[in-house]
């Protein structure tokens, strides 16, 4: 089953657009597993064994498994989720962007090694640069278009022959990158005027919706701005208020990490329709 087909299932199937972030900093995991030698695997699985139905994705974010040489906790992640809950869509996070050449061995490290269903990727290099990943026809290319961050509107907001580069972007994706009918974009959902704008662009093209949870964005707001005729089109991510849900001396933060996915999940459903 290729990428857009399994998250429409998975949208189906559990019920819910949330995407549940796996950025497992290792001074914010509970004491016992940082000092386990495979205490960032250990905590990704209990956050995915807790929110599995809850999610119609999950997302890694390789920097951190990279930036403490821990790729082999990563692959130890994505091969569970992968044989555990092959129903639901894997996205590395990895927002490259390269020439070709290079670009190839980005996506043989996403595809291949960590076998994901989709990896973010970085358009400023242009096409030739995101092709390579299109070789693989049956994942996903999700590219950057609207980001969360204040800073995206420092180039992504720069005046286009009329209009602003991110809704170039968009443009360009859909009508002319998209071939395969493979990709996705990325739109921060605290812009929620910026993520009607790309949807009103793009028809029923994936978004991935970063900004809800630590970086404040609004529910209603994101759900009312980005949803398809059928209330779905969006895996909207939250990472850190869900995998560190866990109060202080409180509940177990698996269980924790299941409640605001609930939550979450809820708040998300209550204006789908
Ligand atoms: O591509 C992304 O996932 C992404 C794009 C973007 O515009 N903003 C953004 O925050 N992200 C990622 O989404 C996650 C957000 O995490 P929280 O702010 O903890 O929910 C992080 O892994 C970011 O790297």
């Amino acid at each position: 089953m290729n990428f857009i087909d399994k998250l429409n299932a998975a949208w189906r199937s559990n019920d819910s657009l949330l995407c549940v972030g796996l950025d497992p900093d290792i001074e914010r995991l509970p004491q016992h597993l940082r000092d386990h030698p495979e205490g960032i695997a250990e905590f990704c699985k209990a956050i995915i064994d807790a929110t599995a139905d809850l999610a119609c994705s999950f997302k890694p974010q390789i920097a951190y498994f990279a930036a403490l040489g821990a790729e082999d906790q990563l692959e130890t992640v994505c091969r569970y989720l992968k044989e555990r809950y092959p129903h639901i869509p894997l996205i590395l996070d990895a927002k490259r962007g390269d020439i070709g050449a290079t670009a190839r061995q980005y996506a043989r490290e996403a595809f291949d090694r960590y076998g994901a269903d989709a990896v973010t990727v970085n358009p400023y290099m242009g096409f030739d640069s995101v092709e390579p990943y299109m070789e693989w026809a049956d994942r996903g290319v999700i590219v950057l278009c609207r980001t969360s961050n204040a800073g995206g509107s420092d180039l992504q907001f720069l005046d286009v022959g009329g209009r602003p580069l991110y809704q170039h972007v968009a443009q360009l994706v859909a009508d002319k990158w998209n071939k395969n009918g493979q990709c996705a974009l990325v739109v921060g959902a605290t812009f929620p005027q910026e993520l009607a704008q790309v949807r009103a662009l793009v028809g029923d093209m994936p978004l991935l919706v970063p900004g809800i949870g630590a970086q404040g964005g609004d529910i209603e707001a994101t759900v009312k701005s980005g949803r398809t005729a059928n209330g779905a089109g969006m895996m909207i991510n939250s990472s850190r208020a869900i995998i560190y849900a866990q109060p202080q001396g409180g509940e177990d933060f698996a269980a924790a990490a299941r409640r605001v996915a609930m939550e979450t999940r809820d708040a998300i459903n209550a204006h789908r329709g």
